[in-house]
């Protein structure tokens, strides 16, 4: 399917649907040399697996991966990496209305009218279990950039109207709570939440912000292929996301040059440094070494159990209760699946620092 590959030097291709009989991922580029097993991989499919909270779908999956190529004694070997992971749960009689008609929300009705004909079961390519394949190669772009000291870390800022105080803020909590939420208090505000939201047969949206440390500065392209511009693309593919800013993005229109710069200064060291990181990390397409912080949006699940108004493809107005297992809120599963398309987007762009510099290219091949 057009639309399926995503990178340049570092490449992801992902395949499969959601009751189909397995997802999978084929990665181009991984450099020979890097330790990698199941269980480095496990570890992040184990955060965005579903049937693990009170606040998921309840479909369970153990999304247990298998290595199938380019991972000889340990090590990768520089030739394409296939990852497999089994659907075991599906519920495709859940969909058998949904074959006929279109969920208000869901890619049900635009993938009919680009195919004219699609797989209704479980929303097919379409569905947010599509990601999967993105969180297992991401696994690996993460381990490479801990090689050079990146680190990418992701978190619930907000659902609903309850959001984190940033003075209560403890990156541990983030694996501590359903919720993905860095502040304990507000994870339990925002249960509460959600708990009358999924009574009413509702669901809710939120906020997942980003931040990546370790970068260096120099990292990014012009025009185009600006880093913000492609991290756009990475982080608007996920299913769900409406929304993207960085730095003090939307806010930055209500202030004036003089607020929103930030302005430059040598530490005691001599190192260059900024007042402030209004920018996000980011700027002119390019890292400026401070952390790169960006906000992604995303809506409330469109698959609520209230019955809502639709039409079928006989041309008949109906109303329709929507059946299968939803995620009353995408956030906390949403969140590991930022990290890695966060991951993928900055190990494409080290790699391709490279080419940008004699003095690099001279130092990678001399
Ligand atoms: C991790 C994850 C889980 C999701 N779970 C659901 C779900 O249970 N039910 C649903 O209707 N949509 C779910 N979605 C969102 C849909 O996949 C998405 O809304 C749909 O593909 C339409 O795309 P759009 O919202 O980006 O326009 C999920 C998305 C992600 C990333
Ligand atoms: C299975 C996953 O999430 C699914 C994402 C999804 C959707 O419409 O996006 C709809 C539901 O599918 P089903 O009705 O088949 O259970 C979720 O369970 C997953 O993320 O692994």
């Amino acid at each position: 399917m057009a639309g399926s590959i995503f990178g340049k030097h570092f490449q992801i291709s992902t395949w499969g649907e959601s009751h189909g009989k397995a997802l999978g991922v084929v990665i181009d580029g991984c450099p020979a040399g890097i330790s990698l097993s199941e269980e480095d991989i496990q570890k992040d499919l184990d955060r965005r697996k579903p049937g693990q909270s009170p606040f998921s779908t309840p479909r369970k999956e153990s999304d247990k991966v298998e290595i199938l190529s380019g991972v000889f004694e340990g090590k990768t070997t520089g030739t394409p990496i296939s990852l497999i992971v089994y659907n075991t749960n599906q519920r495709s009689y859940d969909y058998s209305e949904i074959a006929k008609c279109y969920r208000p929300g869901h890619a049900d009705f635009t993938y009919d009218e680009k195919y004219g004909f699609r797989d209704y079961r479980g929303g097919g390519r379409s569905s947010g279990r599509e990601t999967t394949a993105r969180v297992a190669a991401g696994a690996i772009a993460k381990k490479i950039l801990a090689e050079f000291g990146v680190d990418i870390m992701a978190y619930t800022l907000s659902i609903g109207p309850v959001s984190i105080d940033a003075a209560k803020f403890k990156r541990e909590e983030i694996f501590n709570n359903f919720l993905a939420m860095p502040d304990q208090e507000a994870a339990e505000k925002a249960a509460a939440y959600l708990h009358e939201i999924k009574e009413k047969e509702d669901s809710a949206g939120g906020i997942i912000e980003c931040v990546v440390t370790g970068l260096p500065s120099g990292v990014g392209e012009p025009v185009f292929e600006k880093l913000d511009a492609m991290l756009g693309k990475a982080i608007f593919s996920i299913g769900a996301v409406k929304g993207l800013e960085f730095g003090s993005g939307f806010s930055s229109a209500q202030k004036t040059g003089w607020e929103n710069n930030d302005f430059f200064q040598y530490d005691e060291e001599g190192h260059l440094t900024k007042l402030t990181n209004h920018a996000g990390g980011i700027v002119g397409g390019i890292s400026d070494g401070f952390p790169i912080v960006f906000r992604a949006a995303v809506k409330p699940t469109s698959s609520i159990h209230r019955v809502q108004k639709t039409v079928n493809k006989e041309g008949q107005n109906i109303e329709l209760q929507v059946e299968g297992r939803h995620d009353p809120i995408i956030v906390p599963r949403a969140v590991i699946v930022v990290e890695a398309m966060t991951a993928l987007t900055l190990v494409d762009y080290l790699f391709e620092r490279i080419f940008s510099r004699i003095d690099l290219i001279k130092k990678a091949l001399l």
